[in-house]
């Protein structure tokens, strides 16, 4: 059945885990899928690098692509600054579901807005259904044949502006050949790639950085 280990993941969360405590929610997600279910989370060794490149750009205005349980959109909540502004997209319903919960859990349903649909569908629609004008963090972590086509959808609609920053998990692993290529060879972003693993694993792996 889809979604039978998101659900388990949420349920040791929620006996484990410490309500209200989003680190506490983190890294129980990471026991869990170190010890007993591989799951596709960012997890803590990328996990870190996510947080350095988030708090050295400081956003007002964040973008997730991909949600999955919600770990890394609440890596980044715990690091949103006051006035800021969260949106993370997910398509797949009961992914969106088990995030609502697991967010919720942590105490941080106020600091994120989690939208259940394609990325497709939904970013042409941020400025007019939920007033976004400029994205200043994008975190890509979704269906890697969507990287470069949700990066030009980016563009197309004026969402990204100079010093917006993307940051792209797997790069290496499963990868995204033709989202790397084009930002490294557009002129258009200033190129970072931080090599790291595949969660939980010893597979090599890597986020790559672009900003404008
Ligand atoms: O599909 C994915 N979406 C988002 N993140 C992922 C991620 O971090 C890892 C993987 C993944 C890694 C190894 C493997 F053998 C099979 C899948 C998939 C996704
Ligand atoms: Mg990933």
């Amino acid at each position: 059945m889809a979604g039978e280990k998101e659900h388990r993941i949420l349920e040791f969360v929620k006996q484990n885990a410490v309500s209200g405590d989003p680190q506490s929610v983190v890294d129980h997600i990471d026991k869990y899928c170190s010890q007993k279910e591989w799951a596709m989370n960012v997890g803590d060794e990328k996990g870190l690098i996510l947080d350095k490149v988030f708090k050295e750009t400081n956003p007002s205005l964040v973008l997730e692509l991909g949600t999955y349980c919600g770990y890394s959109a609440l890596r980044i909540a715990q690091l949103l600054k006051p006035s800021a502004r969260f949106f993370t997209i997910e398509i797949n319903p009961v992914n969106a579901a088990v995030a609502r919960k697991m967010i919720e859990f942590a105490g941080l349903k106020d600091k994120i807005e989690i939208l259940e649909g394609s990325t497709e569908h939904i970013i042409p629609r941020l400025r007019t259904d939920y007033g976004v004008v400029h994205v200043d963090f994008v975190f890509m972590d979704h269906f890697k044949d969507r990287y470069l086509v949700d990066t030009k959808l980016l563009e197309d609609c004026g969402l990204l502006k100079k010093g917006s920053v993307l940051l792209a998990d797997n790069v290496v692993y499963p990868g995204a050949p033709d989202f790397l290529e084009y930002v490294r060879t557009s002129g258009c972003y200033d190129c970072t790639n931080y090599p790291a693993h595949v969660e939980y694993t010893d597979q090599p792996d890597a986020l790559e950085k672009g900003c404008i």
